[in-house]
């Protein structure tokens, strides 16, 4: 279990590049399975549960090339189907979230998908209920083995396009059945589908492989079957919640810090929801620069003067992934605001750290917490904590980067899990960081 080292209180300054998308490259990876022809993907983040889906594929048989920093050729047309019945597939499938999704690609291609019970945060019930019920309305057999916590979809004869409206906008869940639809006979429809510009993303690239997907960007899906894929170059977009995490962190530890390449057009609520906060940021060009907020930054209230709050919704909502990074931002504030994390339940734990740290939150239940913030006048004090969850992770990092003394951060490969080389891209802006064992 390693750990992260810090110093806090010191002001930061530089340009930052993000790193490709986390959650949209666990989608990317796995729609290289759909066609036997060589795909081409640029801006691989190099984190841990990218490099664990990606080797999840080499298990599988995808020949994986490495052509540059960030860029991979994957060929899946010799694959190894026993792996996926193995005991290793079975500890290995189930060290990540994303790993679900190569169930609709192996499905749509082969007629059968497996796959351990998927990893990832433990944030509260993740429920995977939206993924086999899209692939049993396509006309799979779904089976699971609750001792091995082993999940089966088997459609011999192939797949059948049909319409559904979603019980909820499943974000992996509807990239998965997606993947499935695009090689189903017929057309099918998906209402409520989750439309984040991962899916976006994947969408695009699903039809410059010769898929035909209609309605992208919005909750209604209209999917054409095709006979098969061919391969295709695609390019991952920046992460949005790493940048996110970056205008966090410059506004709570006052640092002037230029976000370079964000790919504004597709960031939606992301920078109006820290403007809320009183967090100045300005558009140059397609980088975001953050002015050291030496004044602090003053939450703003809503017209009729009732007290700020910020809660997640499916996109184009505010994302979930951001709100642990709103928190901590909030506790340094002049004002107060109410945090409603609606979709997860035990998202808001960790803040009983912040609370060590002198922070002012009044945890009111699972999912809300209120913030009064400091407004500079006390400084958060340096302690030892255990990283929970990524973002409650990335949270406490900043926290830590912005408190009085010396801080360790324990359980750091929940960090490592989504942001690329963090330490040292935080050392070259002047963050004082070290990995210790
Ligand atoms: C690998 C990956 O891409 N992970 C992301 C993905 O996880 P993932 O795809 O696993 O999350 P889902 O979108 O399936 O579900 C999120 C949670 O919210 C609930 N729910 C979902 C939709 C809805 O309209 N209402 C609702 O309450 C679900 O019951 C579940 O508890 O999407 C989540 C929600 O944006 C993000 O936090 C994760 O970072
Ligand atoms: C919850 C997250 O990831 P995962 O779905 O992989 O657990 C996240 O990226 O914030």
């Amino acid at each position: 279990m390693g750990s992260f080292q810090i110093e806090g209180g010191h002001a930061l300054k530089g340009e930052i590049q993000p790193q490709g998308a986390k959650n949209e490259a666990l989608q990317i990876l796995c729609a290289v399975l759909l066609t036997p022809d060589k795909v081409t993907i640029h801006n691989i983040p190099d984190i841990l549960d990218v490099n664990k889906l990606i080797h999840l594929l080499k298990q599988l048989g995808v020949k994986v090339e490495k052509i540059g920093k960030g860029s991979y050729t994957f060929q899946a047309n010799d694959l190894n189907h026993d792996y996926l019945k193995s005991e290793k597939f079975k500890e290995e499938g189930s060290g990540l979230r994303g790993s679900i999704m190569i169930v609709g690609p192996m499905l749509a291609r082969f007629g059968h998908g497996y796959i351990p019970r998927p990893g990832g945060d433990k944030i509260g019930r993740r429920r995977l209920d939206t993924h086999f019920e899209g692939f049993i309305n396509l006309g799979a057999d779904f089976r699971y083995n609750k001792e091995e916590r082993f999940y089966g979809v088997e459609a011999p004869n192939g797949l059948k396009g049909t319409y559904m409206l979603l019980e909820e906008a499943s974000v992996t869940g509807t990239a998965n059945i997606v993947m499935a639809a695009v090689l189903a006979k017929g057309k099918t429809t998906i209402y409520n589908a989750a439309c984040e510009p991962y899916l976006q993303q994947l969408c695009n690239m699903l039809n410059s492989m010769g898929a035909k997907i209609s309605g992208v960007g919005s909750n209604l899906l209209e999917v054409e079957g095709v006979e098969s894929l061919n391969g295709c170059t695609h390019t991952i977009l920046p992460d949005m919640i790493e940048i996110g995490s970056w205008i966090g962190l410059a506004a709570m530890t006052k640092s002037e810090i230029t976000i370079k390449n964000v790919g504004w057009e597709h960031l939606g609520l992301i920078p109006a929801t820290f403007r809320k906060l009183g967090i100045q940021l300005e558009r140059k060009g397609d980088d975001i620069f953050i002015p050291a907020h030496k004044d602090g930054y003053e939450v703003q209230s809503f017209i009729d003067g009732s007290i700020m709050s910020i809660s997640d919704a499916p996109w184009p909502g505010f994302t979930p992934d951001l709100l642990s990074i709103m928190l901590v931002v909030a506790t340094q504030a002049k004002g107060d605001v109410l945090i409603h994390q609606k979709m997860f339940e035990s998202r808001l734990f960790f803040v009983d750290k912040l609370i060590d740290m002198g922070a002012k939150i009044i945890l009111c239940d699972p999912h809300r917490a209120t913030v009064i913030g400091h407004d500079f006048k006390s400084q958060l004090k340096a302690t030892t904590m255990v990283s929970p969850d990524i973002r409650a992770g990335i949270s406490l990092l900043i926290a830590a980067l912005s408190a009085k003394g010396t801080s360790i951060i324990h359980n750091i490969e929940q960090i490592d899990r989504g942001y690329e080389n963090i330490d040292e891209r935080l050392r070259a802006i002047g963050a004082k960081i070290k990995r210790v064992a």
